[in-house]
């Protein structure tokens, strides 16, 4: 048998483990629910389940329906810290924005004023992401959400990558937590410009397009510390990675972070429209998409998903 036979074969063992794990963890879809505080997100299918894993080799094995495309949510949190990271500088950022876990939901406010005197307590929650993009640099808002969209097409290679606007202006038209969250933080001098100028980056940003192949693709640059090996280019500063990858454990599942560090073990975001990027440091990038969305807002079946994965695999990094 040649190399490349023995290749293929190993491949479509890896198609076929992923498939059995996806019908294992789809029977948790109906304990969820599809996100609709987001008018627009509720249109989603929730018995949508795909998973796509990246090798550093550039080969990647996909399962489920894969070419369904989704808004990134709160995992554009990551990317756009990492944008402002580069824009500013560390001590620039985290004057503004902490580096601790709240415990708390990802919209919450309660801490803002008991805690930190407006200032966020971490990026990964609404109001530190709103500090975040408030940071992203340009002379309008169309220029700043044109440098983090094409950041987000080098990052997934993908240079027709856009946002869905119908996600974006559902979002803007109802984001009356996240106006509060921004006028706090306004008064308190975190925030210094225009609150809907804000929101609409905000929104837009949340909105970016992408399928679980180019998710899986950003997770492994997070992966390899901001190498890409489909270009081979260092996309991002190591220490500028690895400090996403620190976020991603401590915040990257909202109030569910301790668990899921305890269940799954691997740096990952996920976001309200069912979305889950995982990256296991120098092995692979994971993207999932399962709209149907526990209590806390992650999704229920992705997350069994990277559970059982986790477990064949042995990703943990604990
Ligand atoms: N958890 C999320 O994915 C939240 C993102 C959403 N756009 C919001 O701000 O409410």
């Amino acid at each position: 048998m040649s190399q490349n036979e023995f290749d293929e074969k190993k491949e479509v063992k890896h198609m076929e483990e992923l498939m059995v794990l996806i019908e294992d963890a789809k029977e948790f879809i109906p304990y969820g629910k599809v996100a609709n505080y987001i008018p627009a997100l509720a249109k989603a299918n929730k018995k949508d389940l795909a998973v796509a894993v990246f090798l550093p080799d550039g080969r990647h094995f996909e399962a489920g329906n894969t070419t369904t495309r989704f808004t990134l949510q709160s995992i554009s949190k990551v990317i756009s810290l990492a944008l402002v990271l580069m824009d500013r500088g560390e001590d620039y950022v985290f004057e503004r924005v902490g580096m601790e876990p709240t415990g708390d939901p990802f919209n919450s406010i309660a801490k803002l004023e008991v805690r930190s005197a407006g200032k966020p307590l971490n990026p990964m929650i609404n109001a530190g992401a709103l500090a975040v993009t408030s940071m992203i640099k340009g002379h309008s808002v169309k220029d700043r959400f044109n440098r983090l969209l094409d950041f987000m097409r080098v990052l997934t290679g993908n240079k027709e990558l856009s946002y869905s606007k119908e996600v974006a202006i559902s979002e803007f038209e109802t984001a009356h937590l996240n106006r509060s969250l921004s006028y706090f933080m306004k008064e308190h001098g975190i925030i210094t410009e225009d609150v809907e100028l804000l929101l609409d980056l905000y929104t837009r940003q949340c909105a970016i397009e992408v399928n679980c192949v180019e998710l899986a693709r950003i997770g492994l640059i997070f992966a390899l510390d901001g190498y890409d090996p489909v270009s081979k280019t260092q996309i991002m500063p190591e220490k500028i990675a690895k400090i996403c990858n620190t976020f991603m454990v401590t915040c990257g599942m909202y109030n569910a972070s301790g668990a899921f560090a305890i269940k799954v073990g691997i740096p990952a975001k996920s976001g309200v429209s069912g979305g889950v990027m995982g990256a296991v440091p120098r092995r692979f990038g994971i993207g999932v998409y399962g709209p149907s969305l526990d209590e806390i807002g992650n999704s229920i079946a992705g997350i069994k998903l990277l559970e059982l994965l986790a477990q064949k695999y042995n990703l943990s990094i604990f």
